[in-house]
């Protein structure tokens, strides 16, 4: 975190990731700042204006000052939805507990300048996803820091139930309260001994739903108590689960054998309440229930019944369908029924090192690394990232070039991506490739700012279909491409020598000496470092054109960086790629297109 608050020793924007925002002026890329799992991106920054996060539920202290060496922090807990969506349009990032609702309309009302939401936990049912990838805006979570104090209560829990501590030392507690206000000992009616005779868990089954993290921790966990644990995972690996000595099982296995069972799949829409009606029909009387995941995943009502109806004998609950629940909820007033307030996550060390994790994951990303806990984008690893970064810029170029040579109308449907490589498919990662050209399709004819995570989801809004297709190529696979083309098809183009003999709008780059360069136009072999801007000409191939050219732009003072010509046959047709600094006058453009051997000529920006 040292080099955090302090201007970046930056290297020029080669690219961004992220949305810009009103803080942003500048593009910088940043080296590499940690071990594996970090990758580096870029994102805009400006020298000097710090981002603000917005900090919505409470934070561990270290988490706040991590994140205060890098941007203004706003902590303001307990804001009403409308509060929060007034704040958010002044916010580059946001950060939440299980207790806020990120719907839609907060991403909406941020008109773009939320980059990311960081979630101080595991679930993230509390964000809308799909929102926050249409807007391009990145979602990170803290995956592991609270995983033993979630395994920890839910064994707390669970041992809570089975002795009636919770029960017991409520009445407890009331008889010494009641014995005070009627100044009379009435402890020996609450001192019910035999009333909280409990049930072990030496020996019984424990079926633990959700083998992940939390999940095989309280397995880990119940072992050592001596039950039998079997667990219910569609996804988990059999092994892993063998490893501590837990049987895979069906669902209905699981609620058929268990004694006790513990919740610890997420909220999804798949698990949306399979505990219901049906499911508390197909388990073992007397079966108790711990849930420690998220209050949706069981049908409250159901459950009421199950234990009306002697199906469930306890229940222990630290989530709820609602939080907190409605004052008349059956549920948490049942006395056969254990609640805490979703406390399965609040320790003081599982609370400092979730704060310390996303405050890490936040800043990484505000800085342009894309953090390891991306749950909206796809992880890039860093030595992947660094050595695709050339590749990056070029892919981007590549589509700017591609959809500023076509006729306007033409509307662009179908884009093909080839990638030549010596590299094994499965050893070249291209979604970060697809992600650029994409912007560079997209940006130019829109509004919308394109970047690693609402690529495709705005490539497919658009109805624009981009397929990849490798090339297999001989040789040492030392650099990851030779080259990249992109080619447009079912389009006219106002450059008509960009169609190639296929018909489609063809252009082709490679990285040389680490800059992106453009190789061929349509048909023609060209080579013009892809820097500044472009002029593209088709003329008679005849002597002292590039002259003319090269001094008709150095009288309107634009400076040439790089010209190529490339051509059918000696004295045909011919394609001079000319890159300028800065961009020609109108007047200028109009001159080269006068000069009596100059066929067409288009001016694309990069
Ligand atoms: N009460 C609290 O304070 C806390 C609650 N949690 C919750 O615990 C849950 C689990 O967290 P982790 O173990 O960290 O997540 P995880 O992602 O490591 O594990 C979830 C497991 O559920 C499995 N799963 C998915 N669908 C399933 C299905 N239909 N049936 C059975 N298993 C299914 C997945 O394959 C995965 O192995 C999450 O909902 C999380 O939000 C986590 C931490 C604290
Ligand atoms: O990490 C999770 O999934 C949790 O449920 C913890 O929630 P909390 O951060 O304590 O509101």
């Amino acid at each position: 975190m040292a080099a955090s608050a302090k201007p970046p020793t930056a290297s020029l924007s080669w690219t961004k990731l992220l949305p810009s925002s009103p803080f942003a002026t500048a593009l910088v890329s940043f080296p590499r700042r940690k071990g594996p799992g970090k990758a580096v991106f870029v994102v805009a920054v400006s020298s000097g204006a710090k981002p603000t996060v917005l900090v919505a539920e409470k934070l561990g202290e270290a988490g706040i000052s991590l994140l205060k060496e890098f941007a203004n922090v706003d902590c303001s807990y307990n804001l009403t939805q409308e509060e929060l969506c007034t704040k958010i349009s002044l916010c580059d990032a946001l950060i939440v507990r299980s207790g806020t609702k990120v719907t839609r309309d907060v991403f909406e009302a941020s008109s773009g300048r939320l980059k990311v939401v960081g979630r101080a936990g595991v679930g993230i049912d509390n964000v809308d996803l799909a929102a926050a990838t249409e807007h391009g805006c990145l979602v990170v979570n803290a995956p592991t820091a609270n995983t033993v104090a979630a395994a920890e209560h839910g064994i707390a829990l669970m041992a809570a139930m089975a002795r009636n501590i919770a029960q017991a030392s409520e009445a407890v507690k009331a008889g010494l309260s009641l014995s005070l206000s009627l100044s009379l000992s009435l402890m020996k009616w609450k001192w019910q001994r035999s009333k909280y005779v409990g049930v072990s868990l030496v020996g019984k089954t424990l079926a633990v739903m959700g083998f992940g993290k939390v999940g095989s921790e309280v397995a880990r966990r119940a072992k050592g108590l001596g039950m039998h644990v079997i667990a219910h995972d569609p996804y988990a690996p059999a092994d892993r689960a063998r490893a501590i000595g837990v049987e895979l099982v069906s669902f209905d296995e699981a609620l058929a054998t268990a004694d006790f069972i513990s919740l610890h799949m997420p909220l999804t829409a798949t698990t949306s309440k399979v505990l219901n009606d049906e499911t508390f029909a197909k388990m073992k009387k007397g079966v108790r229930i711990i849930n420690v995941a998220r209050g949706g995943v069981i049908d409250e009502e159901a459950l009421v019944k199950a234990l009306d109806a002697g199906i469930v004998a306890q229940a222990a609950l630290d989530v709820f369908t609602v939080e907190p629940p409605p004052t008349d909820s059956k549920l948490v007033k049942d006395e056969r029924v254990t609640v805490t307030p979703h406390l399965g996550a609040s320790t003081m060390e599982a609370q400092e090192g979730v704060a310390i994790e996303i405050a890490e994951a936040v800043v990484g990303a505000l800085r342009g690394e894309l953090a390891a806990t991306a749950v909206n984008a796809p992880m890039v690893p860093a030595e992947v990232l660094t050595e695709l970064k050339p590749y990056v810029g070029l892919a981007e170029k590549l589509g700017r070039l591609a959809v500023q040579l076509i006729a306007g109308g033409s509307g662009v449907k179908s884009v093909k991506v080839t990638y030549a490589s010596a590299r094994a498919p499965d050893d070249l990662d291209t979604r970060l490739l697809r992600a650029m050209i994409t912007k560079g399709l997209i940006e130019p004819i829109s509004s919308v700012f394109v970047n690693l995570v609402n690529a495709d989801f705005t490539a497919k809004q658009r109805g624009l279909r981009i397929s990849e297709e490798r090339i297999l190529l001989d040789g040492s696979p030392e650099s990851p491409l030779e080259f990249i083309q992109v080619q447009i098809a079912n389009v006219e183009s106002k450059f008509a020598s960009a169609i190639s003999e296929s018909g489609e709008v063809k252009v082709e780059g490679k990285v040389k000496d680490g800059v992106p360069h453009l190789t061929k136009v349509g048909s023609f072999e060209v080579d013009v470092s892809l820097e500044g801007s472009l002029i593209l000409c088709r003329q008679v191939d005849q002597p002292g054109m590039i002259g003319k050219v090269g001094s008709l732009l150095g009288e309107e003072n634009v400076n040439v960086s790089f010209m190529s010509v490339g051509r059918i046959a000696p004295r045909k047709q011919a394609v001079m790629a000319i890159g300028v600094d800065e961009p020609p006058s109108k007047d200028a453009l109009k001159k080269i297109g006068e000069i009596p051997a100059i066929e067409e000529f288009v001016y694309l920006k990069l």
